[in-house]
C-alpha cells in the first residue's frame, strides 16, 4: 500500500508544496528546459476555399513542426467547450464517486490512470501531476459510451456526439495528408484497410504548488497515426520540442490541435516526423485537455508507403504487424496510447 503523501485528486485542496513523489530528478525538470518563444506551430484555416494552398500548409507543417492548431474546422465551438466541462465536472467528482474507475493498470478502457516516469537511478515512481481518463471512441457505432462514466449525466451524449465530429475531421485530415504525400485522397484510408481502431485520453492537471519540480505528461510521442487535441483555453500546458528547445503552444481560441504520431512517421517514411510533447503544470489554473487518437488496428500491416520509397530514399523502417510491433514499454511509462 502506498503511504506516501496521495496525489491530489482534482477536487482536493492543493497541498502547500509538492510532496516528494512528485519531484523529477533535476535533468527532467521543465525549469531546467529552455522554452523558446521564437517559434510558434503553425495555425491552419481548414474554411478556405483553396485546397492546393490548405495541402501545402499540411504539408509543410507535417514536416517542419509535426504539430499544427486547426481553425474553422466545422466542429461547434459550444460542444468543444461542453466536451472539457463534462472532463471537468468527471474529475471533480468526490474521489469516493470516482474510486471505482481508478486504476494501476495502463490503458484501461473507462478508466482513471495516474502516469508516472521511473528514476533511471533509483528505478523509483514519480508520479505526474495529471489523472488521465483513457478510453476507445468510434465516429459511428456510439456503443463505446457504455464503458463511460454516467455520472455526469450527459457525458456519454457530449463525447457521442463529438466524436462523430471529430472523426469526420480525421476523415478530411487523412484525405489531405494523402494528397500532400502524392497520394490519391484515400490512399492513407485504404492503407489502414478503412479498419481503424480509436482510442482517448482525456487529462486533468490541478493548479500545482512547484510547476517547476513536476511535469503533467512526460516527454513522449503518440504511438498512434494522427491526434486532435482539444486544449482548454486561456492556460498554456503543451510543450513541443522543435530544433532541441521546448516551444509552448498557446491555445488559439476555437482551435484544435493536430499532431503526426509514430506510425504516420512511419508510413511516410521519414519525410513527416512524430514530435515529442509534454505537458507541463500550472500554479494558478487547472488545465484539460482530451486527444482523440486514431491508429491502426491490431492486426494492420504497416510499412512505408511504397510509392514514397526510390534508390534516394529507401524504406527506414521494416514491415511489421501493429499489434506486434507496438512496444508498450513499462506500465504507466510513456509510449502508451
Ligand atoms: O494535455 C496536453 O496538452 C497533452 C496531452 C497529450 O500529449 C496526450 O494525451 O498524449
Ligand atoms: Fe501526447
Amino acid at each position: 500500500m502506498d503511504q506516501t503523501p496521495t496525489f491530489q485528486w482534482a477536487n482536493e485542496a492543493i497541498p502547500l508544496s509538492l510532496p516528494s513523489k512528485f519531484i523529477l530528478p533535476n535533468p527532467i525538470r521543465p525549469d531546467r528546459t529552455c522554452v523558446s518563444h521564437l517559434y510558434s506551430i503553425p495555425i491552419i484555416d481548414m474554411g478556405t476555399d483553396n485546397e492546393a494552398q490548405l495541402i501545402q500548409g499540411i504539408t509543410s507543417a507535417c514536416k517542419g513542426f509535426g504539430f499544427f492548431q486547426v481553425i474553422n474546422h466545422g466542429i461547434p465551438l459550444e460542444l468543444c467547450k461542453n466536451v472539457l466541462d463534462m472532463i471537468t465536472k468527471l474529475l471533480h467528482l468526490p474521489y469516493e464517486e470516482k474510486s471505482h474507475l481508478v486504476t494501476t493498470t495502463h490503458l484501461e478502457d473507462g478508466k482513471i490512470f495516474k502516469y508516472y516516469v521511473k528514476d533511471q537511478q533509483t528505478q523509483e515512481k514519480i508520479s505526474m501531476w495529471a489523472e488521465s481518463f483513457f478510453h476507445t471512441w468510434h465516429p459511428h457505432d456510439h456503443g463505446f459510451t457504455h464503458n463511460l462514466p454516467n455520472n455526469p449525466p450527459q457525458y456519454r451524449s457530449v463525447i457521442a456526439t463529438y466524436a462523430t465530429e471529430v472523426g469526420s475531421l480525421i476523415a478530411k485530415l487523412l484525405g489531405l495528408i494523402s494528397r500532400g504525400l502524392g497520394l490519391e485522397r484515400d490512399y492513407l484510408k485504404k492503407k489502414l484497410r478503412e479498419n481503424l481502431s480509436y482510442t482517448a485520453q482525456a487529462n486533468y492537471y490541478p493548479p500545482c504548488p512547484n510547476p517547476e519540480l513536476t511535469l503533467g505528461l512526460p516527454a513522449h510521442t503518440d504511438s498512434k497515426v494522427l491526434t486532435i487535441l482539444l486544449q482548454e483555453e486561456g492556460v498554456t500546458g503543451l510543450h513541443v520540442l522543435k530544433d532541441g528547445n521546448w516551444v509552448a503552444v498557446d491555445p488559439v481560441p476555437g482551435a484544435l490541435v493536430v499532431n503526426v504520431a509514430d506510425q504516420l512517421q512511419i508510413l511516410s517514411n521519414d519525410r513527416y516526423k512524430s514530435v515529442y510533447h509534454r505537458a507541463v503544470t500550472n500554479e494558478e489554473k487547472k488545465r484539460v485537455s482530451l486527444a482523440m487518437f486514431v491508429g491502426p488496428n491490431h492486426d494492420t500491416v504497416v510499412e512505408p508507403i511504397e510509392e514514397l520509397i526510390d534508390e534516394n530514399h529507401p524504406a527506414l523502417y521494416r514491415r511489421y504487424t501493429f499489434g506486434i510491433g507496438v512496444s508498450t514499454g513499462g506500465q504507466g511509462q510513456m509510449k502508451n496510447h
